[in-house]
């Protein structure tokens, strides 16, 4: 059978299976993203009011954190000048203001968690518990309908509401996104590509603070779930991470006790130190999911430079290479799969076999070009609509490769005693959407790998 008959049959096994998984567990990072698209001449006369003088030496060299105005004019001038992205946390109440009187074009659900509960439950009907730092009304507005759940505690233990009913009117947790075009011009610069500046008002996300009711009562809590996605720990510092990893370790403890396979969302994590803590735990998942930038960083903290680089060196990744950083990640923590994706393939390195590892990695492409084409994937029946997007050319040579290199056949191989599963994506060029695409393909696959079975 060709990809294309693969793709179609993959679909339809998910589809009509996908109703028996029970609840997944979604911890820890959810926010608000307040989306706001520059103005050449608003942001100029903000410049002025605030003072050029103040605010131009920042946009040569970024603050450490925003505590004034002319910081964070000055951060955004700094991204704009260069076409690059840059995200500082704000920590001045008076700047906070400030920017809600800015104000926003669109508000977004952020956060891996509330990305993957709008998805997994709002469009798939998987049900899911969410973990919400801060339950604000902002951010219950933001959840889908569906069977989406937050635990509140009550008199007779936990019981399970839609955020919308939970009803507490806690804290913003506000991600402010300053968007601007390619050519975007202010003052004497301009843009050379289309990139944002993000200012984090956010006092939990960052610290991975766990709301009361997961730490106390996290044993009910995971009675109720059959699979778990852990995510947000990439924000984390070496200043800060100690305490949330006791924490997240125990919910892991217990998570493997109860026979709960759990997946950690990778997503690029800037503090080596918080990596290798990573790594250190990477044990007690069942399985991680990441792009070729972050597995490089993770050999880097594994002492394999040589093999770091060689992710880094090709367009499209060389896939024994990245085979080869599976594997030793693999022998090193005892993850049982390892799920990379990269920009026109996936590939999977799992401790057992079965076709439903790849047919899993086949609904997720779809679900990533639907989301691509789409903008907003509805119900799962928009994922078929993705059936007509090409498949990426280039991931034909990668193939090539695996056949040589492994006798791969299908997408399936057998290196070193795991199974080896690849597929070519499907890839939109002109896609509306980009956000979170990754966390689309990662709770796709590992969702619909347990459906399969
Ligand atoms: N236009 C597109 N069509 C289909 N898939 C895409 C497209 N652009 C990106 N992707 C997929 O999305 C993935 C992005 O995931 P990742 O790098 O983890 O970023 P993030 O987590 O920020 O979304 C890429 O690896 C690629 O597989
Ligand atoms: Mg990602």
């Amino acid at each position: 059978m060709g990809w294309d008959g693969l793709y179609a049959s993959a679909f339809e096994g998910v589809r009509n299976s996908i109703g028996g998984v029970g609840k997944v567990l979604l911890a820890y990072n959810t926010n608000i993203d307040a989306i706001r698209y520059l103005k050449g001449e608003d942001l100029e006369e903000r410049i002025e009011a605030a003072g050029r003088d103040k605010v131009l030496p920042y946009s040569e060299e970024l603050p450490k954190r925003i505590e004034s105005v002319p910081q964070l004019l000055g951060s955004i001038l700094w991204s704009v000048r260069r076409g690059k992205a840059a995200e500082l946390f704000v920590e001045s109440c008076s700047v906070r203001f400030y920017m809600r009187r800015w104000g926003w074009d669109e508000l977004r659900m952020g956060g891996q968690v509330g990305i993957m509960a709008n998805l997994l439950g709002g469009v798939y009907g998987v049900p899911v518990i969410a973990h919400v730092p801060q339950l604000s009304r902002l951010q219950a507005g933001l959840f889908k309908d569906g069977p989406i759940y937050v635990p509140k505690a009550g008199n007779e233990g936990i019981k399970l509401v839609h955020p919308k009913e939970f009803e507490a009117g806690e804290e913003n947790c506000i991600h402010y996104i300053y968007e601007f075009p390619r050519g975007f011009s202010v003052l004497d610069f301009e843009a050379p590509r289309e990139n944002r500046f993000i200012g984090a008002a956010d006092d939990y996300n960052p610290n991975l603070v766990i709301r009361p009711e997961f730490e106390e009562n996290f044993g009910e809590i995971a009675q109720k779930a059959e699979l778990a996605i852990i995510s947000g720990l990439q924000s984390l510092t070496e200043e800060n991470y100690r305490e949330p990893f006791e924490t997240i370790k125990a919910h892991l403890d217990l998570l493997e006790e109860r026979g709960i396979p759990a997946h950690l969302e990778f997503a690029f994590t800037p503090d080596e130190t918080v990596r290798k803590e990573i790594l250190g735990i990477l044990g007690k998942f069942w399985s991680v999911g990441l792009n070729e930038v972050e597995l490089a960083s993770i050999m880097e903290v594994m002492g394999e430079k040589a093999i770091a680089e060689k992710l880094l060196a090709h367009d499209p990744v060389d896939p024994i290479a990245v085979t080869e950083a599976m594997l030793k990640l693999a022998e090193k923590t005892g993850v049982r799969r390892i799920h990379f994706h990269t920009y026109g393939y996936y590939l999977t390195l799992t401790d057992y076999r079965g076709e439903f590892v790849r047919d899993a990695l086949l609904f997720a492409a779809l679900a990533a070009a639907a989301k691509a084409k789409l903008g907003d994937v509805r119900n799962i029946d928009d994922v078929v609509k993705a059936m007509d997007v090409p498949i990426n050319e280039k991931a034909r040579g990668v193939e090539g490769a695996l056949t040589k290199e492994y006798s791969m056949k299908d997408g399936i191989a057998e290196v070193n005693s795991y199974q080896l599963s690849f597929i070519p994506t499907k890839i939109v060029a002109k896609p509306k959407s980009t956000v979170g695409i990754g966390d689309t393909i990662s709770s796709s696959a590992f969702v619909g790998e347990f459906a399969l079975r």
